[in-house]
């Protein structure tokens, strides 16, 4: 029987988006998101420009909180100072943000970031009451050479190195394999279910609460494959890039979780 866990569905907006997108989309999508699931929550994270917009467009439905939140895509792993350009989860905080996406796969090729930076990132987003969305997986090669449960074993022991003891529910994983991210490339439910059920054994190695903590699959997740993907024991939801940027895409991605 498939353990009760929060299930959870974040859109991940990257660098896209504009004031006229978040004043149309965002009030399209929540009147698309009435037949939810009373059990799963939406997430919207678009650049932090743009947080306070869509915070204002949510806290207009008032009706669909707190099922219907929203969080940044980074902060800093400094707490504050002269840092020009970053935000730290404090501020993320003070706008609202329930979650912050952190060790995206993304940040960490392309903006160079290590275990070890977001370890640090994800003890301030703790620290600041927010809940971590650690992203984890592979690469192409790693997963032809045979290692990708070693190596997204070794990202959510480093990653998650510095979680105190009470912060546990503070935590969500995501699994997201490299080759899957914008590519339209899926793993298969089996393939991904099976990363998930290993995510929980390396979580309970931790002595962390495994079968508590919230592990979504994200790397092309669209309507069509959704629902197949969700319906794996170890899967509560998804984090979703592309197509959490169309309404009728997102909303029915949703309904699936
Ligand atoms: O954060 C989201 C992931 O990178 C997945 O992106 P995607 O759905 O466009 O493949």
């Amino acid at each position: 029987m498939r353990q009760h866990r929060q299930r959870i569905v974040a859109g991940n907006w990257k660098m896209h988006g504009s004031r006229s997108f978040v004043s149309e989309y965002v009030p399209a999508l929540l009147g698309k998101l009435d037949t939810l699931d009373a059990d799963t929550r939406v997430v919207l994270i678009p650049p932090s420009i743009y947080i306070g917009e869509v915070r204002a467009q949510v806290q207009n439905r008032a009706t669909q909180q707190p099922r219907i939140t929203w969080g940044a895509q980074n902060v800093s792993a400094e707490a504050e100072g002269a840092f020009t350009g970053e935000i730290a989860a404090e501020m993320a905080r003070d706008q609202g943000c329930d979650y912050c996406i952190v060790g995206h796969s993304e940040r960490r090729h392309l903006f160079a970031e290590t275990d070890e930076v977001v370890a640090a990132k994800v003890e301030q987003i703790v620290a600041h009451g927010l809940t971590a969305i650690v992203c984890v997986g592979e690469t192409l090669s790693q997963r032809q050479a045979g290692q990708a449960e070693q190596v997204v074993a070794r990202q959510v022991e480093a990653c998650l190195a510095k979680v105190p003891g009470n912060s546990w529910d503070k935590i969500v994983l995501a699994y997201e394999p490299v080759w899957a991210i914008g590519t339209g490339k899926t793993a298969s439910a089996g393939d991904a279910q099976a990363i998930h059920a290993s995510i929980r054994k390396v979580l309970e190695n931790m002595q962390a609460p495994a079968q508590t903590i919230p592990l979504l699959y994200g790397g092309s997740v669209k309507p069509d494959n959704a629902e197949e993907l969700f319906a794996q024991p170890d899967i509560d939801g998804g984090l979703v890039g592309g197509a959490s940027l169309d309404a009728e895409s997102f909303s029915a991605i949703c309904r699936a979780c």
